[in-house]
């Protein structure tokens, strides 16, 4: 019997008609291949919030002004934020990393300096990153997982703070996907009906200006930003680690997609926590053929829909660990 056939076998032995617990039977089997085990675990699990500024912002194309991004890293370090109030609801470690935010922070026991630079260049005027720039970012997602307080951890939930990166990830998923931009782009935070003409307007100058854009090295250094780099690059450190991916919403789509589309591999790792309300995820996740766990109209990012799933995820594992058979309890199992 190969392993499968043994997760397998194990999930059938359960004192349940056979596949009655649905999603969460295919939850189980891929922690299970992943890791190896008909034991899944899902040891220390961790939200990690990557934080950037984005040169494009000002040009106009969010509802917020850019010095939002570190004022709301202050906020998730005092534990305000709504990823501080979900994360301690169910008990997940929570880390902020600055990928290149545009302020310099004091040192903070909660706050991983891996500052690529002060915002992003303006995809307008130029790449937003350069080719150093994305090596620093391979580097840095190797020595993150590295560290003492990550590298036990089975499951990493992505998050994401960076004014302007509805922007980035909407460039992104058209350019990877050679979708019209229409399909691609949504409010954001907020903007009114001026503000998204204005989005637009940018956004369709940015993708002229980079049509030779094509690889995903090309499509990231293009578009940027510095913690949509940074989330792909360590999606792709992580799975090479046999760590789960949970991916977050429209921001962490878009970073998925790249990680992926420079390494399939990492699709075995990925569980999607949920559809966000920003308009261009439901299409971005299905050219992934990813199925997300939760709808629930949010659109926040953060974080916030990866610990809202994380839940059901331990659901998963714990029914393999816990329940018991139709032998150990006696039920009779089916004719
Ligand atoms: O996760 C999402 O699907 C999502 C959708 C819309 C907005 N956001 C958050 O809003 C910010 C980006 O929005 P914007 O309008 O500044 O491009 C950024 O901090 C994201 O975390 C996040
Ligand atoms: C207040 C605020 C909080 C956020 N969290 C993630 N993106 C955000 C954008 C704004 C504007």
């Amino acid at each position: 019997m190969n392993l499968l056939q043994e997760i397998q076998q194990k999930i059938d032995q359960k004192t349940k008609p056979i596949g009655a617990l649905g999603e969460l039977e295919n939850l189980a089997k891929q922690i299970c291949m992943v890791q190896e085990t008909t034991s899944p675990s899902l040891k220390n699990p961790t939200i990690i919030v990557f934080a950037g500024d984005h040169g494009l912002a000002k040009e106009g194309v969010s509802a917020y002004p850019q010095e939002v991004t570190f004022q709301m890293v202050y906020n998730f370090l005092n534990g305000g934020a709504a990823i501080n109030v979900f994360s301690r609801q169910h008990d997940l470690n929570l880390k902020v990393v600055d990928a290149g935010v545009n302020f310099d922070f004091e040192p903070h026991p909660d706050l991983i300096d891996m500052k690529i630079g002060k915002g992003t260049e303006s995809s307008l005027r130029g790449n937003a990153l350069n080719a150093d720039q994305i090596s620093d970012c391979f580097d840095k997602a190797k020595a993150l997982l590295e560290r003492d307080d990550l590298k036990d951890v089975d499951i990493v939930g992505f998050g994401e703070m960076g004014i302007g990166n509805t922007s980035s990830a909407t460039l992104i998923m058209s350019a990877l996907y050679q979708l019209r931009l229409d399909e691609c782009i949504g409010k954001g935070t907020g903007v009114d009906p001026e503000g998204f003409k204005r989005k637009y307007d940018v956004l369709e100058k940015v993708l002229e200006k980079h049509q030779g854009a094509t690889s995903p090295e090309q499509i990231l250094s293009a578009f940027g930003g510095f913690e949509i780099a940074m989330i792909a690059t360590t999606m792709l450190e992580a799975a090479s680690k046999g760590k789960m991916i949970l991916v977050d919403g429209f921001i962490v789509t878009a970073a998925y997609a790249i990680a992926k589309a420079m390494n399939p591999e990492i699709q075995k790792n990925a569980i999607f926590s949920h559809v966000s309300d920003e308009k261009g995820h439901r299409l971005l996740l299905q050219k992934l053929e990813a199925h997300p766990l939760l709808q629930l109209g949010m659109r926040l990012g953060e974080g916030t829909g990866a610990a809202m799933a994380f839940p059901i995820i331990q659901s998963a594992v714990n029914f393999m660990n816990e329940m018991a058979s139709f032998e150990s309890a006696n039920v009779s199992d089916k004719e």
